[in-house]
């Protein structure tokens, strides 16, 4: 192919530039990129449940990812997209050094955080974990393109992350929400170098000015990422590139522009520093890490933490309006801590949209003239002056929170997950929950003889393949 260079798909102009800024060190680079990709899976841990490893699991885990308590590598081959498991949120399929973002956040208890470019949602996700270790806090993810909010939407639900969903401009939200978060986590929009060996598309789209046009798009971004951290809050700024326009130069030009100065990074194991040669030779770079594939097991990222001076002026003040359900209070009491045991507080002080009640994840950031796609995590619709459960709620806490539930066997779940309905020996009535594996999977509804399915249409799968243990 004319446009490529000799070790793989590259393109040409890649190659030149890498070979420009790294020297003789760009051969063990497009080496390291002509072999195969790493595969990652990460245990979810967002229903403040110990992180257990379901046993048929385990003989598919190898390693453990250094920098990532709860990741591991799999076989790149490794046919995991489409079990039970899966489905019910256990874990995340992630390359393996996406899995530092969230780390490199390192959620507190109680804090709000904002993840600025969110979706699939795999740092969402993770960070949704975190801070549910931490005891709780709350988390905002938002994705500016309307179609790609929907993935995030089903990643979220599917883990039983509690979190937020907005669909807006960076810009828009740093007006309606200025100084309100304590970290902001920007995974930008970049020119993808560090996913070619991955996604060969990545390779395909790439043009020799990808990266100046987006690090055009990142300022942008990051000039609204900082309007939106409360004085002390911290900025979290990756990249899934190489090119040191959209790393260490973003990186040199935040901290010459805003009142930020690098809080330094851990040296996670095969992870190096960011190079101060490539941006001005500013020595905080070195606080700034990059994860190379020549250099540690995983795709190639960068990452940044900064900190917003205490003394920093807030860009405006920040509006509160606490928007409270008024109506069905009481009721809505009665009938939440009769479907669950000890209900987190953004439960029992929902926000109710029309019909339908969600935790309140938002708190006070008001939210007229936004699109907000969720508040936070849907619990329940109110029709025909009852409550129905929400499926979300029933991903949204560990399988022992509901009094009600059953445990399948994979066979039953596999059924379920397909929308059929299950046999009903104990006669149950009412809503049902139904777990695999301690795992919530959705509702069912008792009827005599059986249960009817009410997982949603949408999510229903016939193509599950059952885990089997690797030969
Ligand atoms: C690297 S991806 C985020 C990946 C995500 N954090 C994850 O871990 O799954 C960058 C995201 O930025 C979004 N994006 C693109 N242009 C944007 C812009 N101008 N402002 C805000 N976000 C943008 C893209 O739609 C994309 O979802």
């Amino acid at each position: 192919m004319a446009n490529r260079n000799e070790y793989t798909e590259l393109p040409k102009a890649f190659c030149a530039l890498m070979q420009n800024w790294l020297g003789t060190e760009a051969t063990s680079l497009f080496e390291a990129l002509a072999s195969p990709p790493t595969r990652g899976l990460r245990l979810s841990g967002c229903k403040a449940m110990p992180l257990h490893i379901p046993s048929l699991l385990v003989p598919h885990l190898n390693a453990s990812i250094p920098w990532t308590p709860d990741g591991y590598y799999i076989d790149v081959d490794a046919a995991l997209g489409k079990t039970v498991l899966h489905e019910a949120g256990a874990y995340y399929l992630q390359e393996p050094s996406a899995m530092a973002i969230a780390l490199a956040v390192a959620p507190q208890t109680g804090e709000r955080i904002l993840d600025l470019c969110a979706a699939p949602g795999g740092k969402t996700t993770h960070l949704a974990s975190l801070l549910s270790r931490a005891g709780g806090g709350r988390l905002v993810a938002n994705e500016f393109h309307p179609t790609r909010v929907r993935a995030l939407a089903e990643n979220i639900e599917r883990v039983g992350a509690r979190a937020a969903i907005v669909n807006e401009s960076p810009d828009r939200l740093a007006t309606a929400w200025p100084s309100a978060f304590d970290a902001v986590l920007v995974d930008a929009p970049c020119s993808g170098e560090g996913m070619f060996r991955k996604d060969p598309q990545a390779a395909n789209q790439w043009q020799a000015d990808s990266p100046d046009r987006c690090q055009m798009r990142q300022q942008e971004i990051l000039i609204s990422a900082i309007k939106l951290l409360k004085p002390g809050g911290r900025l979290v700024y990756s990249t899934c590139t190489f090119n040191p326009l959209e790393n260490e130069r973003i990186v040199a030009w935040l901290l010459d522009s805003f009142p930020l100065s690098i809080d330094p990074l851990p040296e996670w194991p095969g992870w190096s520093s960011g190079r101060p040669e490539w941006a001005f030779d500013r020595p905080e770079l070195l606080g700034t890490r990059r994860l190379w594939p020549h250099l540690a097991r995983g795709e190639g990222h960068f990452v940044a933490r900064l900190r917003l001076a205490e003394d920093a002026l807030p860009m405006q003040t920040t509006r509160v309006r606490a928007v409270r359900p008024t109506k069905n209070r009481r009721d809505w009491s009665a009938w939440l801590s009769s479907t669950v045991a000890d209900p987190p507080s953004t439960f029992v002080q929902p926000r109710i949209q029309k019909d339908m009640i969600f935790s309140d994840e938002l708190g006070d950031l008001p939210t007229d003239g936004l699109r907000v796609l969720r508040p936070g995590c849907p619990l329940a619709t109110w029709k025909t002056d009852q409550f129905s459960p929400h499926h979300a709620l029933s991903r949204a806490l560990p399988a022992n929170a509901f009094p009600s539930s059953i445990e399948l066997d994979e066979a039953e779940a596999m059924a379920y997950l397909r929308g059929e309905a299950l046999d009903n020996p104990k006669d149950l009535r009412g809503f049902v929950h139904l777990a695999y594996a301690g795992y919530g999977l959705g509702f069912a509804k008792g009827a005599p003889g059986r249960l009817n399915n009410l997982y949603p249409k949408g999510l229903r799968s016939a193509h599950l393949e059952p885990l089997e243990r690797p030969h």
